[in-house]
């Protein structure tokens, strides 16, 4: 259990992280979410003590620093690229290995788990971002840690590799691990998340699971498809007062009402009906509402330069 309590960071007069308080719960993969310069990777790091601010974060009851061996407990990557580039991606792993009493039979096991080991003989400083992500993570995965730290650990995979790294971490977090993990993926955050810290210019916007974010954020319609479909949308407008919205020539879409009072007001009116559906939005959408005001470095609309 991470417990991360009144997190905050200035620099100079800017506020980059602002009293942030949040439990990440074992068993479950945490995304932590929020726009460009919001206070993701500056929280990451007060959260292991690379980093002067207020508050404290404690792991299982311990303050990072505290641990006498972090990467037996404490899995964390926060820069892909920050491994010595002269040092073969064997023996980088195999010093930090070493510095933790951790076998060096375990490297060359990381290093195959994350598909590198035909690699693992040269110098990551030629590695992709790609291949330099899955380092990393074989770095943060050595000293078989309860809780692991990831900021934008898909940043430069391929699609294949993205793939693997969701059942990767929702394995970790099936093992009763506690996984946290930064992405501006949200298609693929809203597939392996359990639950969501959302930031916005470094305050908290939500802290809780992932469907409770998008029902709090994104309101959902019904889509019915009728062969009477305006008798249906008159009698939706008399008996509930709703608007509908027509979705091509034999279905409507409404909101504001649920479908099991969709379907009543058509079976009271004697409309048959051939769909009756509930449409939630994405996560991507209840991530632009609720960030929209807190966007920090906001870009023309696409024409907008021209
Ligand atoms: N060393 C620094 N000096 C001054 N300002 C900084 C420094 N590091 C970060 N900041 C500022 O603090 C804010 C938070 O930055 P941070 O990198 O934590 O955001 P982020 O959410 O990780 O962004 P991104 O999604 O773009 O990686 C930003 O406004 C950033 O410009």
């Amino acid at each position: 259990m991470i417990t991360a309590t009144g997190l905050g960071k200035r620099y100079g007069d800017k506020v980059a992280v602002d009293d942030l308080s949040f439990e990440v719960r074992p068993g479950t993969v945490t995304g932590f979410l929020g726009p460009n310069g919001a206070g993701k990777s500056t929280t990451m790091r007060l959260m292991l003590d690379l980093d002067r601010g207020t508050g404290e974060t404690l792991f299982d009851g311990r303050r990072f620093a505290s641990i006498r061996h972090p990467m037996r407990e404490i899995g964390a990557v926060l820069e892909a690229r920050a491994v010595h580039p002269t040092r073969t991606a064997r023996n980088h792993l195999r010093m930090l290995a070493a510095g933790s009493g951790i076998p060096a039979t375990r490297v060359d096991e990381v290093l195959e788990f994350v598909g590198i080991a035909e690699v693992a003989r040269r110098k990551p400083k030629g590695f992709s971002l790609g291949m330099a992500q899955r380092l990393g993570l074989a770095q943060a995965l050595l000293g078989d840690p309860s809780t692991l730290i990831l900021d934008e650990p898909a940043n430069g995979l391929d699609p294949h590799g993205i793939h693997w790294l969701r059942d990767v971490l929702r394995a970790l977090a099936g093992e009763g691990r506690t996984v946290f993990v930064s992405s501006h993926l949200l298609s693929e955050m809203s597939l392996m998340a359990d639950r969501l810290v959302v930031v916005g210019r470094g305050r908290m916007i939500y802290n809780g699971d992932v469907d409770g974010f998008v029902r709090e954020f994104t309101s959902s319609t019904v889509l019915v498809r009728s062969p009477k479909a305006d008798a249906l949308a008159a009698a939706l407008r008399e008996v509930t007062g709703v608007t509908t919205e027509p979705a091509g020539s034999d279905a409507l879409r409404v909101a504001g009402t649920d479908a099991a009072a969709v379907g009543e007001v058509a079976f009271r009116a004697g409309v048959m009906l051939h769909e009756l559906s509930t449409t939630t939005a994405s996560l991507e959408a209840a991530f632009m509402t609720a960030t929209g005001d807190a966007e920090e470095y906001v870009a023309q609309a696409p024409g907008g330069a021209a």
